[in-house]
């Protein structure tokens, strides 16, 4: 803005300088109009400098501790300068005035905007809003900063509705946390000074449990924030809240919990603000997101360079999408398939199950008997026909219209070293190919475990159940730990097989698989649709 630098463009003590943002001003140039904003630290102003309008941030320094950190703050503002952070364009570092000069943003802050202004952002309002500040905590982290005091009220927004990350008032660097925190942390076992007063009251439902139970921060907390912070955007819901009250009235101590039983339900319940909804008509993947943010385990949670790439994954999709002038609603889903199977450059989007090897392992682990038994079928064939069938077998597979495969099949001739025995299988997965991968392991796996004991046709059926059974116990445990994101809740498939022991064909079907017998040019249903019975 083309302020001019006054030599030497120190501070008072020599410890902040800038070559390019005067640290200290002549009185003229600036006027200090209304005070938009009173905290606990500091005084914001409405304010001209040099004609144009900016923010005046004015901290109360009553200690000496306090100047202290008013230099720690200058030194670490002086070296930053990123889009997505609130821009820095000034200070006074002199007796008696001491104060911090931003660019003036005019659309309030992210929580005004939300919860006194009633603003509902689109869908790409929030993907965009997101998509920045993870670029801008991405750069702090870069430079080894931790912001630690994310949240709506800290981010400014400018005409466009572009969010700029403001208040640097606790950032410190990564090296010097495990000091600050056990500095804070000592004595009365509260935290102290500015930390205290900052964050005892509004900010302690954007803490991470590792805050909350006073271990150290890392910068793992500030993504935590992140996640609270855009949820909130999302459902325009203060967490832990359903209401939709003044902005002032945001403090954990006029809601129904307090402080201590709030602490403890997020900690040790695992408690967390209700998450967005899907009927919004959000990407599935950014509820996930927003879970892996806010994950109780900090080592769980991306770091801001994953989320980043994600968001400007999701962001590039969604402009292709209108491009091509697309129904959104029914992309999104397409668009998450995408996204897990783009697993180059992609940071884990969540884990990838290997569903074959699950269902081989899980119909294994039910196994009693250590050699198959299957041959006992043969013992019990009517062998009174003469019929002998000759087989051939061959498998063609197509996913049709479908960006990915969701079916699989099996072909077990001369099954489990049995000259006379032989299976065949194929399942149609549904929304997604997890439930078809296990069965085609699983279900072989259970058929020869039954094999000593049971008639082939209770055998199949058996081994339906079974694999039914293992499958939705196994895909439960996955969801308790969440380690499959909420969009792959609900897989299934419908299955056939056909076991032939000598000269006999068994078929078995769930749900809306076919099979058809040829004869002389004829077809033979050799299975029913009983839709009731679908997986
Ligand atoms: N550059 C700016 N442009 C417009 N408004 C601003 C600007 N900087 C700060 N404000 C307003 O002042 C409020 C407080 O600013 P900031 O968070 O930097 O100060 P603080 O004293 O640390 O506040 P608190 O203690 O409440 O966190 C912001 O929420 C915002 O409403
Ligand atoms: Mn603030």
């Amino acid at each position: 803005m083309g302020l001019k630098v006054l030599e030497p463009n120190t501070c008072i003590r020599g410890c902040c300088s800038s070559q390019s943002i005067p640290l200290h001003l002549p009185p003229s140039s600036y006027t200090l109009l209304s005070p938009i904003a009173r905290g606990a630290e500091s005084v914001v102003y409405e304010a001209t400098l040099d004609g144009r309008k900016v923010a005046v941030k004015k901290p109360i320094l009553s200690t000496s501790e306090e100047l202290d950190n008013f230099h720690k703050e200058l030194q670490l503002l002086c070296k930053l300068d990123h889009p997505g952070l609130a821009k820095f364009v000034a200070a006074h570092a002199k007796p008696p005035n001491y104060m911090f000069f931003f660019e003036f943003y005019e659309s309030r802050n992210l929580a005004e905007k939300l919860h006194v202004e009633e603003w509902s952002p689109s869908v790409d309002q929030v993907l965009m809003i997101a998509a920045q500040l993870a670029k801008a905590l991405q750069y702090l982290h870069n430079r080894g900063i931790v912001h630690r005091d994310v949240k709506p009220a800290n981010v400014l927004l400018d005409r466009n509705l572009c969010p700029h990350l403001a208040d640097f008032g606790l950032a410190e660097y990564r090296e010097n946390l495990k000091e600050i925190s056990l500095k804070n942390w000592r004595s009365s076992g509260k935290p102290t000074g500015g930390f205290h007063k900052k964050n005892m009251v509004g900010t302690l439902i954007y803490m991470a449990p590792e805050i909350l139970k006073k271990e150290i921060h890392s910068e793992k907390s500030d993504v935590y924030s992140f996640g609270i912070s855009i949820n909130e955007l999302l459902t325009g819901v203060v967490p832990y809240t359903d209401l939709r009250a003044e902005a002032q009235a945001h403090t954990v101590l006029e809601m129904n919990y307090t402080e201590q039983q709030l602490t403890a339900a997020v900690v040790s319940g695992g408690l967390r603000p209700i998450l967005a909804s899907l009927e919004l008509g959000l990407p599935a993947c950014i509820l996930s997101l927003i879970q892996r943010c806010w994950d109780g385990n900090p080592h769980n949670r991306p770091s801001f360079s994953d989320i980043a790439l994600e968001l400007d994954l999701v962001l590039e999709h969604r402009k292709s999408l209108k491009e091509e002038d697309l129904c959104a609603g029914k992309s999104y889903v397409t668009y998450d398939d995408k996204l897990i199977n783009s697993g180059n450059n992609m940071h884990t989007y969540h884990e990838s199950i290997n569903w074959t090897a699950q269902g081989e392992h899980s119909s294994k682990k039910a196994s009693h008997a250590a050699e198959s038994d299957v041959k006992l079928w043969l013992e019990s064939a009517n062998d009174a026909l003469t019929y002998y069938p000759v087989l051939s077998w061959g498998s063609f597979a197509t996913c049709g219209r479908r960006e990915t495969m969701e079916d699989t099949h099996f072909l077990m001739p001369h099954m489990y070293n049995q000259k006379e025995i032989h299976m065949f299988g194929i399942f149609d997965g549904h929304r997604g190919s997890a439930a078809a991968e296990f069965s085609a392991r699983a279900l072989p796996g259970f058929l020869q475990n039954l094999g000593s004991t049971t008639r082939p046709t209770d055998a199949l059926l058996e081994a339906f159940i079974r694999t039914d059974v293992t499958f939705r116990n196994e895909l439960d445990s996955l969801r308790k730990s969440k380690r499959v994101v909420q969009k792959d809740w609900h897989p299934g498939c419908t299955a056939i097989a056909a076991l032939i022991v000598r000269n006999r064909l068994f078929v078995a079907n769930a749900g809306d698989c076919r099979a058809i017998l040829c004869r002389g040019g004829h077809p033979f249903a050799l299975s029913r649709v009983r839709q009731e019975f679908w997986l």
